[in-house]
C-alpha cells in the first residue's frame, strides 16, 4: 500500500494570548491521500493558516503528529522539515512569492533544483499545461497576477512533491482569473499524483475539490 500523502493525528495547537490560552487546533485528524485534493474552510481566525503551516513544518504542535509521505514533520529536527519543504512539500500562498531577478523559466525550475530534480523536459510540459510557454523569458514584474500565481503553481509541481499545501492562492485575484488559476492548479496537482489541500474562505471554490473540510472552534467538521 502507498503511504498516505498527508496523515494529521491527534493536533493540538494553542498560543498564549492577553486574553487567555486559545486553542486553536483542538483534536484535528485527517488523512490525504495522492491525487485528492480537499479544500479546508472555516471563518477568519479559525486556524487554517495555523494547521497548513503545522503541516509545512513551518511552525511547531503542541501535541499530535503530522506525516507528509511516511515522514514524520512534527519532532522532526529544523533540517529533516527544512529538507521537506525542498522536496515533499510544495507550498502556495496568496503572494505570488516568484524570486524577482529570474525569468519565468528560472523561476519555474528553482525549487525543482533545489530539491534535485530537475527535469528540462517536466518544466516545459508544465509550462504548455500553465499557458507559460511565450512568456518563459519575462521576469515576475512584467508578468499579471494570474500569470503570476501560474509560474508559483508550475514551480511548485516541477519539484514533484507529494503534497500542495495552497492557502488562499486565489485571494489575490479576480474572480474569473481566479477560477482559472485554481483549475490549473486542480488539474496539474492531479495529473502530478500529488495531493493538494486548499484552504479558502469560499465556498465557491472549496466545491471545486473533490473533498470539503471546515474548521470551527479548533475541531474539523462537515462543512
Ligand atoms: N503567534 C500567535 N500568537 C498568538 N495568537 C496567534 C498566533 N498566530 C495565530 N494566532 C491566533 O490563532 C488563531 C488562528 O489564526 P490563523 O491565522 O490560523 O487563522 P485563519 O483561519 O487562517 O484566519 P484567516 O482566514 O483570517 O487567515 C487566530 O485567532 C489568531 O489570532
Amino acid at each position: 500500500m502507498p503511504q498516505p500523502a498527508l496523515t494529521v493525528a491527534h493536533l493540538v495547537k494553542t498560543f498564549a494570548t492577553g486574553e487567555g490560552v486559545l486553542r486553536v487546533l483542538d483534536d484535528v485528524s485527517l488523512q490525504l491521500d495522492a491525487g485528492q485534493s480537499l479544500a479546508l474552510t472555516g471563518e477568519s481566525g479559525s486556524g487554517k493558516s495555523t494547521l497548513l503551516h503545522i503541516c509545512a513544518g513551518l511552525e511547531p504542535a503542541d501535541s499530535g503528529q503530522v506525516h507528509v509521505a511516511g515522514q514524520a514533520v512534527t519532532g522532526a529536527s529544523d533540517s529533516a522539515r527544512a529538507a521537506l519543504r525542498r522536496g515533499a512539500v510544495g507550498l502556495i500562498f496568496q503572494q505570488f512569492n516568484l524570486i524577482p531577478s529570474l525569468t519565468v523559466g528560472g523561476n519555474l525550475a528553482f525549487q525543482a533544483r533545489l530539491a534535485g530534480r530537475h527535469d528540462p523536459a517536466q518544466v516545459s510540459a508544465l509550462a504548455h499545461r500553465l499557458g507559460l510557454e511565450a512568456l518563459l523569458t519575462r521576469y515576475p514584474e512584467q508578468l499579471s497576477g494570474g500569470q503570476q500565481q501560474r509560474v508559483a503553481v508550475g514551480r511548485c509541481l516541477a519539484a514533484r512533491p507529494a503534497l500542495v499545501l495552497a492557502d488562499e492562492p486565489t485571494g489575490n485575484l479576480d474572480e474569473a482569473t481566479g477560477d482559472a488559476v485554481l483549475d490549473l492548479l486542480l488539474e496539474v496537482a492531479a495529473d502530478a499524483g500529488a495531493a493538494l489541500l486548499l484552504v479558502t474562505h469560499s465556498p465557491r471554490l472549496a466545491a471545486r475539490c473533490g473533498a470539503r473540510i471546515h474548521l470551527r472552534a479548533g475541531r474539523l467538521e462537515a462543512p
